[in-house]
């Protein structure tokens, strides 16, 4: 398998703001760097356009000679301008090469990128979609080129996205800037693969509603590969493997929660953080195996997480919601009245969540504030992971309820001077 660095920052961004709640949306796209083996940096392109001859290049070394060749070779870039294509070099400054007149040995849909953009683009319901990937152009970016800020115009109503892939030829500036919500990313390819170890690819993979540019280039080359990335018909091909890449930018997670925790000011009397998830997980009437499966961002919050079922219902006054650390089987609940379902999950282990202690003192004169929790969302309860049930209660007149569990994780940061990092489930087993 293909090493892969990946720069996932929507977590870091929302550790980092998660006292305050100032960010919780995730990040529109990826980014990183993928080792590939030296075949993948090989192209093959027409020298003229109506001419026959061909030429090859090994973009892991090509030579500042062979750069200015493939240059040549390519015309300005055009743009969508409205309904046209337009060429404009006050907006885009670049040469490219349609895809009928190169073919490069990179088969994109054969590295781990697909699995990185199932695993870490995508999420809920469209990670259980197939995907086509579709090459659109080469661009070569030399001294002075740029691509101002753009929205991709879609090829039709299944594209979501685009990829950009960089290939290593020594390059200054040229940066990718993403924007979205007021948020802006960088992606400095230049940077990033400037190290001369194994021969590594750049990639970026953003939703199609996401602002770009391509920052001037100061010196060198900067040779792309675009994609158009689709929704095609049909489920995920079976032979797909999902992985979670190894996530060097895990250890920054980590660095910048010890930070946080580190810092003082940061839930000084400890708290809990709960996080929604964002892939789709098949779940039975347990956790357990999903501990061994969390993908993408999930896999990053916590290397060894503690998954909880969420219930959430109006009856669940005068909490928020009831934590259980697996999933709760409602048929027990058949000689309960309605009104007591926070009992009886309480009574299963349950943690009420954000609690009107007003409203609990006098409604559960049983239960004391350690049965209750408050919990910060850093990123949203999602509906992916959703385990109903029904039950019946008897009152004047039997009546059916629906109830609904969602699967996320908890992470508890103890007191200031008392922080548990990393709890572990049997310490939090200890401590209940
Ligand atoms: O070459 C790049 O990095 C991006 C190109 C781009 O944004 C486009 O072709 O629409
Ligand atoms: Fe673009």
């Amino acid at each position: 398998m293909c090493d892969s660095v990946l720069t996932e920052p929507p977590l870091l961004d929302l550790i980092s703001h998660s006292s305050t709640g100032v960010d919780r949306q995730q990040a529109p796209y990826i980014s990183g760097k993928l080792q590939l083996p030296a075949s993948c940096f090989s192209l093959l392109y027409r020298v003229t356009k109506d001419g026959h001859d061909a030429r090859h290049i090994n973009l892991a070394d090509a030579t500042p000679d062979e750069l200015e060749k493939l240059t040549r070779a390519c015309e300005p870039a055009s743009f969508g301008r409205k309904q046209e294509t337009v060429k404009d070099e006050n907006y885009r400054k670049a040469v490219k090469m349609d895809s009928e007149y190169f073919s490069p040995i990179l088969d994109v849909f054969h590295t781990d990128l697909v699995n990185i953009i199932y695993d870490c683009l995508l999420e809920g319901t469209q990670s259980t979609k197939r995907i086509k990937i579709e090459l659109y152009k080469l661009n070569v970016y030399d001294k002075g080129s740029f691509f101002k800020p753009h929205v991709d115009t879609p090829r039709s109503k299944n594209m979501f996205g685009s990829l950009v892939i960089v290939f290593p030829t020594p390059h200054e500036g040229g940066a990718l800037l993403l924007r979205h919500r007021g948020q802006e990313w960088i992606f400095d390819s230049g940077k990033e693969l400037a190290a001369k170890d194994e021969p590594s690819i750049g990639y970026a993979a953003f939703f199609s509603d996401i602002e770009h540019e391509v920052a001037p280039v100061i010196s060198g080359h900067r040779v792309t590969l675009t994609y158009n990335l689709y929704f095609d018909d049909g489920p995920v091909p079976a032979v797909s493997k999902h992985l979670t890449p190894p996530l060097v930018n895990e250890g920054a997670f980590r660095e910048a929660f010890t930070t946080l925790l580190e810092d003082q000011e940061f839930l000084a009397e400890g708290g809990t953080l709960a996080f929604g998830l964002r892939h789709v997980y098949p779940i039975k009437d347990d956790l357990k195996h999903v501990h061994g499966v969390l993908k993408g961002s999930d896999a990053l919050v916590y290397q060894n997480p503690v998954l909880y079922t969420y219930y959430e219902h109006n009856r669940l006054e005068p909490a928020e919601g009831v934590l259980v650390d697996r999933v709760v089987n409602f048929q027990k609940i058949l000689d309960h009245e309605s009104q007591r379902l926070v009992q009886f999950l309480h009574a299963e282990g349950g943690i009420l969540v954000n609690v009107n202690r007003d409203l609990l003192r006098e409604y559960y004169t049983d239960m004391d504030d350690g049965t209750t929790e408050q919990v910060e969302w850093v990123t949203p309860m999602t509906t992916f992971n959703r385990k109903g049930d029904v039950y019946v209660s008897y009152g004047n007149e039997a009546e059916l309820h629906f109830v609904y569990g969602d699967v996320c994780l908890v992470v508890r940061i103890g007191k200031v001077g008392d922080r548990l990092a990393y709890p572990r489930v049997a310490e939090l087993n200890r401590r209940r």
